[in-house]
């Protein structure tokens, strides 16, 4: 009754809306979900009503897309009306002075302005091989904090390419505050921290040192760690372009050659200041944490497959020699192909961001005989679903590590879907797969991976404390 009298109220021209779980009055369907993991929900869900369920979040429309075809439909085919981010992310965004990052504005020319997709570039390659040396030696030292050495590995990679930045092998207090300002993206830059902020506008009043109100003191954090996480990498470039003798041989890197092609472009002052602000704004959008969350996956499915590191290893004994006169290089990936399988079975396995970024409608539209609401409405694409990564016609056994499913050559199981649709796909795509190869080559090359005593963890990774977010 109460969806009949919400679709009566906003007019659906006549289409119902997808179908979905039941609302409470208020809330919509705010109370059941899982907050550690939200995925589970919303894939239960999918499970009930389908491909394409409706759901709310207080007053505001959540449309989840269970299935890679549908997300490809909509996604992609009519990317036109589903390329913008919902409106109430904005607020979120401003409360938490994260309104430099491109990954969550609307679509629009400012945003075009700010993304900056990394192609498969080769001059990145020797780059992220020396970290991944980097990762061998820190984990070498201290295995038992792998996640810090990881996120080391991933955040260490992007500042190099991006900035030509050298961070400190290890303890470097700049990667420190990316890592606490990243804590708090993952945690708050989501459709229900939105909806909840949406609905009562007067939290964000709330004193800072009311219990409870922890969001109040991330975001008084963040305001903190905002300007100099942008501004410090940006006039590290500046200045090193400046001072380089003779000019225009400062060592490259994203930024700098962004800012050599804007003073090509323009002359005028203004439209340089614009530009050059995108460019800083583009590039301190890069410190995704997903890499890192893949590696623990990785680690993951090397402890309780056991059997598949072994198959991996000998395929890396089998190129390099046992005795490990040298580690792997670039050229070597090609006569890899289980290592690439592991890759990507490890992406589908747990998708590490597995409701993507929310995209939205820009008008509102008719799919299959549903209505799509516009504006306020969240289109989640839920990765981790009976019909993406789940599905068990595409993926046999899918809750299993299978790497081999990924080597057929009539049918090689695609899994793209896990960076996202569209034109929003995900930027660094490209730079994700190359670092996941460079770590995981030298990983299962120096290291055997096991299961440490008492840790009781099956083979679907049931047991498994999840930390739930943006990424997982
Ligand atoms: C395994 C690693 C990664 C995964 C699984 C991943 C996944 C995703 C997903 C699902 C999205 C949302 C796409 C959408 O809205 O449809 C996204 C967006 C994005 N990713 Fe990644 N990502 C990874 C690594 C990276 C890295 C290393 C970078 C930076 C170099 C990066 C930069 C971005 C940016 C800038 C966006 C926002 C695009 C936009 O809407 O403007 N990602 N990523």
């Amino acid at each position: 009754v109460v969806v009949q009298f919400l679709q009566k109220k906003r007019n659906t021209k006549g289409h119902p809306l997808p179908p979905g779980p039941p609302p409470l009055p208020f809330v919509g369907n705010a109370i059941g979900i899982d907050t550690d993991r939200p995925w589970l929900t919303y894939s239960k869900w999918g499970t009930e009503y389908g491909e394409i369920v409706y759901s709310r979040l207080f007053s505001q429309d959540v449309v989840i897309i269970n299935s890679e075809r549908i997300a490809r439909d909509l996604l992609d085919r009519r990317s036109h009306n589903y390329s913008t981010r919902p409106p109430e992310l904005k607020d979120v965004l401003d409360f938490f002075s994260h309104d430099y990052s491109s990954t969550f504005l609307p679509y629009s020319d400012k945003w075009r302005l700010r993304y900056i997709p990394l192609k498969a570039v080769t001059s990145f390659r020797p780059i992220q091989m020396r970290h991944a040396h980097r990762l061998i030696i820190n984990l070498l030292a201290s295995s038992e904090v792998y996640g810090t050495h990881f996120y080391t590995f991933s955040t260490s990679i992007i500042m190099s390419i991006m900035y030509d930045y050298a961070i400190a092998p290890i303890d470097d207090t700049f990667l420190k505050l990316i890592q606490r300002s990243l804590e708090i993206d993952i945690k708050v830059f989501r459709p229900e921290v939105a909806a909840f902020l949406t609905e009562f506008p007067i939290l964000k009043k709330l004193p800072a040192w009311l219990p409870g109100a922890s969001f109040v003191r991330d975001a008084i954090v963040q305001r903190t760690l905002a300007s100099t996480i942008v501004d410090m990498p940006f006039e590290h470039v500046k200045n090193n372009m400046a001072s380089s003798k003779p000019a225009g041989t400062a060592a490259p890197s994203v930024v700098s050659n962004a800012l050599n092609r804007m003073l090509v472009k323009t002359e005028d002052e203004g439209e340089a200041a614009v530009l050059e602000e995108g460019i800083k704004e583009a590039s301190a959008t890069g410190y995704a944490g997903s890499t890192t969350s893949t590696l623990c996956i990785f680690l993951l499915a090397m402890v309780l497959y056991p059997e598949v590191q072994a198959r991996a290893q000998a395929e890396i004994d089998s190129i390099i020699g046992e005795t490990l006169e040298r580690l792997p290089d670039w050229d070597d990936r090609a006569s890899l192909p289980y290592i690439n399988a592991v890759i990507l079975e490890t992406l589908r396995w747990f998708p590490v961001a597995p409701l993507g970024v929310a995209h939205a409608a820009v008008n509102e539209d008719i799919y299959e005989g549903y209505y799509i609401p516009k504006g306020q409405s969240n289109i989640i694409i839920s990765s981790y679903a009976r019909f993406m990564s789940r599905n068990p016609d595409k993926y046999p056994n899918p809750s299993r590590f299978i790497p081999e499913r990924h080597m057929s050559k009539v049918n090689p199981a695609d899994i793209s879907f896990v960076f996202g649709f569209g034109r929003r796909v995900c930027a660094g795509r490209h730079v994700a797969d190359a670092s996941l190869f460079a770590a995981i080559v030298n990983i299962l090359a120096v290291f055997r991976v096991e299961r440490a005593p008492g840790w009781n963890i099956g083979p679907d990774a049931e047991g498994v404390k999840w930390t739930g977010g943006l990424t997982t």
